[in-house]
Protein backbone atom coordinates (compact mmCIF):
# COMPACT_ATOMS: atom_id res chain seq x y z
CA UNK A 1 0.00 0.00 0.00
CA UNK A 2 1.48 3.50 -0.87
CA UNK A 3 2.23 6.10 2.01
CA UNK A 4 -0.29 8.89 1.50
CA UNK A 5 1.23 11.77 1.07
CA UNK A 6 2.33 14.97 3.62
CA UNK A 7 -0.69 16.82 2.06
CA UNK A 8 -3.22 14.41 2.18
CA UNK A 9 -2.35 13.29 5.69
CA UNK A 10 -2.46 17.02 6.90
CA UNK A 11 -5.61 17.13 5.18
CA UNK A 12 -6.98 14.46 7.13
CA UNK A 13 -5.86 15.41 10.71
CA UNK A 14 -7.66 18.87 10.03
CA UNK A 15 -10.93 17.52 8.46
CA UNK A 16 -11.20 15.49 11.78
CA UNK A 17 -10.77 17.78 14.41
CA UNK A 18 -12.36 20.58 13.22
CA UNK A 19 -14.61 20.64 16.21
CA UNK A 20 -11.86 20.52 18.95
CA UNK A 21 -9.18 22.99 17.15
CA UNK A 22 -10.15 26.08 18.58
CA UNK A 23 -10.03 24.17 22.41
CA UNK A 24 -7.15 22.88 21.76
CA UNK A 25 -5.07 25.97 20.40
CA UNK A 26 -5.74 27.21 24.16
CA UNK A 27 -4.84 23.93 25.86
CA UNK A 28 -1.57 22.50 24.44
CA UNK A 29 -0.03 26.23 24.18
CA UNK A 30 -1.16 26.96 27.99
CA UNK A 31 -3.26 30.15 26.16
CA UNK A 32 -0.05 31.45 25.25
CA UNK A 33 -1.30 31.68 21.68
CA UNK A 34 -3.45 34.62 22.32
CA UNK A 35 -0.63 36.64 23.13
CA UNK A 36 1.55 35.85 20.23
CA UNK A 37 -1.33 36.72 18.10
CA UNK A 38 -1.86 40.10 19.74
CA UNK A 39 1.82 41.39 19.65
CA UNK A 40 2.26 40.26 16.14
CA UNK A 41 -0.49 41.74 15.11
CA UNK A 42 1.19 45.24 16.99
CA UNK A 43 4.17 44.78 14.38
CA UNK A 44 2.21 44.54 11.93
CA UNK A 45 0.34 47.83 12.22
CA UNK A 46 -2.38 47.13 9.75
CA UNK A 47 -4.22 50.17 8.10
CA UNK A 48 -7.49 51.01 7.74
CA UNK A 49 -9.33 50.64 4.24
CA UNK A 50 -6.22 48.15 3.52
CA UNK A 51 -6.37 44.22 1.67
CA UNK A 52 -5.48 40.93 3.06
CA UNK A 53 -5.27 37.67 2.55
CA UNK A 54 -4.84 34.88 5.52
CA UNK A 55 -3.35 32.14 4.11
CA UNK A 56 -4.23 28.01 5.92
CA UNK A 57 -6.92 30.52 8.00
CA UNK A 58 -8.47 27.43 9.57
CA UNK A 59 -10.69 28.81 12.01
CA UNK A 60 -10.56 31.90 10.82
CA UNK A 61 -9.16 33.51 14.14
CA UNK A 62 -6.34 35.64 12.71
CA UNK A 63 -9.29 35.98 9.54
CA UNK A 64 -11.36 37.73 12.01
CA UNK A 65 -8.64 39.71 13.84
CA UNK A 66 -7.25 41.03 10.52
CA UNK A 67 -10.86 41.99 9.43
CA UNK A 68 -11.35 44.41 12.58
CA UNK A 69 -8.30 45.96 11.70
CA UNK A 70 -8.83 46.91 7.71
CA UNK A 71 -12.77 48.33 9.39
CA UNK A 72 -15.34 48.24 6.60
CA UNK A 73 -13.67 49.93 4.25
CA UNK A 74 -11.07 47.07 4.00
CA UNK A 75 -11.16 43.70 2.53
CA UNK A 76 -10.05 40.27 4.34
CA UNK A 77 -9.75 36.85 2.51
CA UNK A 78 -8.96 33.66 4.48
CA UNK A 79 -8.04 30.81 2.41
CA UNK A 80 -8.18 27.14 3.75
CA UNK A 81 -7.96 23.67 1.98
CA UNK A 82 -10.22 21.90 5.13
CA UNK A 83 -13.88 22.74 4.13
CA UNK A 84 -14.83 21.65 8.08
CA UNK A 85 -12.11 23.79 9.18
CA UNK A 86 -13.61 26.49 6.95
CA UNK A 87 -17.16 25.76 8.31
CA UNK A 88 -16.36 26.74 11.57
CA UNK A 89 -14.52 30.32 10.60
CA UNK A 90 -17.76 30.82 8.38
CA UNK A 91 -19.93 30.25 12.24
CA UNK A 92 -17.97 32.73 13.71
CA UNK A 93 -17.96 35.43 10.99
CA UNK A 94 -21.42 35.25 10.48
CA UNK A 95 -22.16 35.13 14.44
CA UNK A 96 -20.16 38.50 14.08
CA UNK A 97 -22.05 40.00 11.08
CA UNK A 98 -18.69 40.44 9.04
CA UNK A 99 -19.30 41.84 5.80
CA UNK A 100 -15.58 42.04 4.82
CA UNK A 101 -14.29 38.65 4.49
CA UNK A 102 -14.76 36.20 2.38
CA UNK A 103 -13.61 32.49 3.19
CA UNK A 104 -12.11 30.61 0.11
CA UNK A 105 -11.69 26.68 -0.48
CA UNK A 106 -7.89 26.49 -2.14
CA UNK A 107 -4.52 25.38 -2.41
CA UNK A 108 -1.92 27.24 -0.03
CA UNK A 109 0.75 25.74 -3.17
CA UNK A 110 -1.14 27.46 -6.44
CA UNK A 111 -3.03 30.74 -4.63
CA UNK A 112 -5.70 31.93 -6.75
CA UNK A 113 -5.02 35.82 -6.68
CA UNK A 114 -3.19 37.96 -9.36
CA UNK A 115 0.25 38.90 -8.71
CA UNK A 116 0.44 41.95 -6.26
CA UNK A 117 -3.12 41.55 -5.04
CA UNK A 118 -3.32 42.49 -1.17
CA UNK A 119 -1.32 44.84 1.05
CA UNK A 120 -0.60 42.37 4.03
CA UNK A 121 -0.35 38.38 3.89
CA UNK A 122 -0.24 36.36 6.75
CA UNK A 123 0.26 32.72 7.47
CA UNK A 124 -0.31 31.15 11.43
CA UNK A 125 0.34 27.95 12.38
CA UNK A 126 -0.05 26.80 8.76
CA UNK A 127 3.79 26.71 7.15
CA UNK A 128 4.93 23.87 9.01
CA UNK A 129 1.95 22.04 7.52
CA UNK A 130 2.58 22.40 4.16
CA UNK A 131 4.57 20.17 1.47
CA UNK A 132 6.81 22.59 0.51
CA UNK A 133 7.75 26.03 2.59
CA UNK A 134 9.62 27.76 0.47
CA UNK A 135 6.94 27.37 -2.83
CA UNK A 136 4.25 28.37 -0.29
CA UNK A 137 6.61 31.80 0.58
CA UNK A 138 7.23 32.44 -3.02
CA UNK A 139 3.34 31.90 -3.83
CA UNK A 140 2.83 34.87 -0.38
CA UNK A 141 5.66 37.01 -2.26
CA UNK A 142 3.93 36.99 -5.49
CA UNK A 143 0.18 38.07 -4.57
CA UNK A 144 1.23 40.25 -1.95
CA UNK A 145 1.81 44.14 -3.79
CA UNK A 146 4.79 45.80 -3.62
CA UNK A 147 5.74 47.13 -0.42
CA UNK A 148 3.43 44.63 1.36
CA UNK A 149 3.94 43.21 4.31
CA UNK A 150 3.86 38.87 4.45
CA UNK A 151 3.95 37.64 8.12
CA UNK A 152 4.44 34.48 9.75
CA UNK A 153 3.66 33.11 13.06
CA UNK A 154 4.65 29.18 13.71
CA UNK A 155 5.80 26.94 15.90
CA UNK A 156 9.65 27.13 16.17
CA UNK A 157 12.98 25.49 18.06
CA UNK A 158 13.14 26.63 21.40
CA UNK A 159 16.82 28.50 21.49
CA UNK A 160 17.12 28.69 25.47
CA UNK A 161 18.97 25.52 26.90
CA UNK A 162 16.92 23.12 29.13
CA UNK A 163 13.40 24.73 27.39
CA UNK A 164 14.61 22.63 24.58
CA UNK A 165 14.48 19.43 26.20
CA UNK A 166 11.50 20.51 28.40
CA UNK A 167 9.65 21.34 24.72
CA UNK A 168 11.07 18.05 23.35
CA UNK A 169 9.68 16.17 26.59
CA UNK A 170 5.96 18.33 26.44
CA UNK A 171 5.99 17.73 22.60
CA UNK A 172 6.55 13.26 22.76
CA UNK A 173 4.55 12.61 25.52
CA UNK A 174 2.25 15.63 27.61
CA UNK A 175 0.70 16.79 24.54
CA UNK A 176 -0.07 13.61 22.87
CA UNK A 177 -2.42 12.40 26.17
CA UNK A 178 -4.08 15.96 26.39
CA UNK A 179 -4.98 15.72 22.24
CA UNK A 180 -6.29 11.62 23.73
CA UNK A 181 -8.38 13.05 26.65
CA UNK A 182 -9.97 16.39 24.49
CA UNK A 183 -9.80 15.48 20.88
CA UNK A 184 -9.49 11.37 21.05
CA UNK A 185 -7.45 11.14 18.54
CA UNK A 186 -3.94 10.42 19.70
CA UNK A 187 -2.15 9.89 15.96
CA UNK A 188 -3.35 13.57 15.00
CA UNK A 189 -1.66 15.67 17.72
CA UNK A 190 1.03 13.20 16.99
CA UNK A 191 1.47 14.80 13.64
CA UNK A 192 1.82 18.21 15.68
CA UNK A 193 5.20 16.45 17.40
CA UNK A 194 6.46 15.53 13.77
CA UNK A 195 5.86 18.60 12.08
CA UNK A 196 6.98 21.02 14.42
CA UNK A 197 10.29 18.90 14.86
CA UNK A 198 11.12 19.18 11.12
CA UNK A 199 10.22 22.85 10.98
CA UNK A 200 13.54 25.84 10.48
CA UNK A 201 14.47 27.52 13.30
CA UNK A 202 14.60 31.35 13.37
CA UNK A 203 17.21 31.75 11.74
CA UNK A 204 16.66 29.62 8.60
CA UNK A 205 13.44 30.36 8.29
CA UNK A 206 14.89 33.94 8.20
CA UNK A 207 17.08 33.21 5.35
CA UNK A 208 14.08 31.00 3.35
CA UNK A 209 11.90 34.44 3.67
CA UNK A 210 14.92 36.53 2.05
CA UNK A 211 16.14 33.93 -0.61
CA UNK A 212 11.82 34.13 -1.62
CA UNK A 213 12.70 37.87 -1.99
CA UNK A 214 11.77 40.00 0.78
CA UNK A 215 13.56 42.06 2.51
CA UNK A 216 14.24 44.09 5.92
CA UNK A 217 13.10 40.48 7.97
CA UNK A 218 11.92 41.08 10.95
CA UNK A 219 12.22 38.20 13.28
CA UNK A 220 10.55 38.04 17.30
CA UNK A 221 10.85 34.82 19.05
CA UNK A 222 7.82 33.81 21.44
CA UNK A 223 7.85 32.14 24.73
CA UNK A 224 11.61 31.01 24.57
CA UNK A 225 11.32 30.15 20.50
CA UNK A 226 8.29 27.74 21.52
CA UNK A 227 6.77 30.16 18.46
CA UNK A 228 8.03 33.10 16.13
CA UNK A 229 6.91 35.93 14.15
CA UNK A 230 8.89 36.77 10.42
CA UNK A 231 7.81 39.96 8.90
CA UNK A 232 8.95 40.60 5.29
CA UNK A 233 8.68 43.22 2.54
CA UNK A 234 8.33 42.86 -0.43
CA UNK A 235 10.59 45.08 -2.38
CA UNK A 236 8.78 48.38 -3.62
CA UNK A 237 10.81 48.01 -7.15
C1 LIG B 1 -2.74 24.56 12.62
S1 LIG B 1 -4.03 25.11 11.54
C2 LIG B 1 -3.89 26.88 11.66
C3 LIG B 1 -5.19 27.60 11.50
C4 LIG B 1 -5.17 29.09 11.74
N1 LIG B 1 -4.34 29.79 10.79
C5 LIG B 1 -4.74 29.45 13.15
O1 LIG B 1 -3.81 30.26 13.30
O2 LIG B 1 -5.34 28.94 14.10
C6 LIG B 1 -3.36 24.80 9.94
C7 LIG B 1 -4.36 24.97 8.81
O3 LIG B 1 -3.65 24.88 7.58
C8 LIG B 1 -4.49 24.25 6.64
N2 LIG B 1 -3.64 23.75 5.54
C9 LIG B 1 -2.62 22.88 5.63
N3 LIG B 1 -2.06 22.69 4.42
C10 LIG B 1 -2.73 23.47 3.55
C11 LIG B 1 -2.61 23.73 2.16
N4 LIG B 1 -1.69 23.11 1.42
N5 LIG B 1 -3.46 24.61 1.59
C12 LIG B 1 -4.41 25.23 2.33
N6 LIG B 1 -4.59 25.02 3.64
C13 LIG B 1 -3.76 24.15 4.26
C14 LIG B 1 -5.20 23.18 7.44
O4 LIG B 1 -6.38 22.76 6.82
C15 LIG B 1 -5.45 23.92 8.77
O5 LIG B 1 -6.70 24.56 8.78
Amino acid sequence: MQHPSKEERVHKVFEKIYGNYDKMNSVISFKRHTAWRKDTMKRMNVQIGASALDVCCGTADWTIALSEAVGDSGKVSGLDFSKNMLSIGEEKVKALGKKNIELVHGNAMELPYEDNTFDYVTIGFGLRNVPDYFKVLKEMYRVVKPGGKVVCLETSQPTLIGFRQMYFLYFQYIMPALGKIFAKSYEEYAWLHESAKDFPGMKELKEMFEKAGFENVQVKAYTGGVAAMHLGFKPTK
